[in-house]
């Protein structure tokens, strides 16, 4: 196992933490796996340990980069786990939103050269999560990625709209929402929302040579300018994050929206009968 060799330390314990997080001292770059099988749906449990795990790269000075990654197959991420908004208390909600946001303050303001390796299926949440990051290599095929919060009868929140339009421009990121448009692969690459698309098996390998790309820069410099680039989305979440809390509880409190959510969950369960 990977885990156990030097020079690699491991942040988790493997085979139990449902974020694994393996940091190769030797090239300073931690590599940070989602596994929550069966879809690496997003629970309070992970975004806590997401956050945790980011936040122990970020103050660990021998890292320089993550790549953020999925352990289960076929999937990167299904986005937010419906449960959690489904059926559950206002207090719960606002853990679960708390805990979202300092996952996502955490990577999109992350110092470390980031990029996702989208070996799968990407939508919302997931989405969310590949574009926080510096670069994404997605693989080529069946796997789709996008936005698709209308599709559930939600909205995305403004901080998940400001990181498309820093990604894709106003005028995609206007089309991309409104319609919950999920891409394949090429689509997202024709509007710029992944970086490069390859086959499945060189996702991993074509992420490590870009590395090189990004490593090459000296980090000072470079951190310099991702947060000069990145600052305001963030400060504006910073600013307003209980009231953002408390709007996405009161938000998917209402009758309209269980219903909604109720009737999404029910299609994906009807999907495989
Ligand atoms: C201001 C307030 C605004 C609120 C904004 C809130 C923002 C929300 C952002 C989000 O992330 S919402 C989540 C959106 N996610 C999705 O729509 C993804 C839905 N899932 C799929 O499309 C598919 O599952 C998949 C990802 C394409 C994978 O397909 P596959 O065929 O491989 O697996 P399935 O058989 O469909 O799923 C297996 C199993 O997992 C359950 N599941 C899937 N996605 C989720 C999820 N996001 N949360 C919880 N559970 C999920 C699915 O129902 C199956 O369960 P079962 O019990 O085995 O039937």
């Amino acid at each position: 196992q990977v885990c156990t060799q030097v020079p690699y330390r491991c942040y988790s314990t493997p085979g139990v933490g449902q974020v694994q997080v393996d940091m190769n001292s030797e090239t300073g770059v931690a590599t940070v796996r989602l596994n929550r099988p069966p879809v690496n749906s997003l629970n309070l449990d992970v975004l806590t340990e997401l956050g945790i795990a980011l936040e122990k790269l970020d103050a660990d000075r021998t890292c320089r980069a993550m790549v953020l990654a999925s352990a289960v197959p076929g999937i990167f991420s299904a986005g937010l786990d419906i449960l959690e908004m489904y059926q559950s208390t206002p207090e719960r909600c606002v853990a679960f939103w708390r805990a979202l946001q300092d996952a996502w303050l955490g990577l999109y303001g992350s110092r470390l050269v980031t990029m996702a390796a989208i070996e799968g299926h990407s939508p919302a949440g997931g989405c969310l999560l590949a574009m926080s990051c510096d670069y994404r290599v997605m693989a080529d095929g069946k796997f789709q990625i996008g936005l698709n919060e209308t599709r559930l009868g939600i909205v995305a929140p403004f901080w998940f709209e400001d990181v498309m339009l820093n990604t894709i421009g106003h005028r995609e990121t206007e089309k991309a929402l409104q319609l919950g448009a999920m891409y394949s692969a090429q689509q997202a690459l024709s509007i710029g929302l992944v970086d490069k698309v390859v086959p499945l098996a060189e996702v991993m390998p074509t992420v490590q040579g870009e590395l090189k790309n990004w490593l090459q820069i000296p980090d000072a410099a470079r951190v310099i300018t991702k947060t000069s680039m990145r600052k305001q989305v963030l400060d504006r979440l910073r600013s307003q994050k209980e009231k953002d809390a408390q709007f996405f509880a009161d938000f998917i409190g209402r009758d309209s929206v269980q219903r909604s959510l109720g009737a999404y969950i029910a299609s994906l369960q009807k999907r495989k009968s």
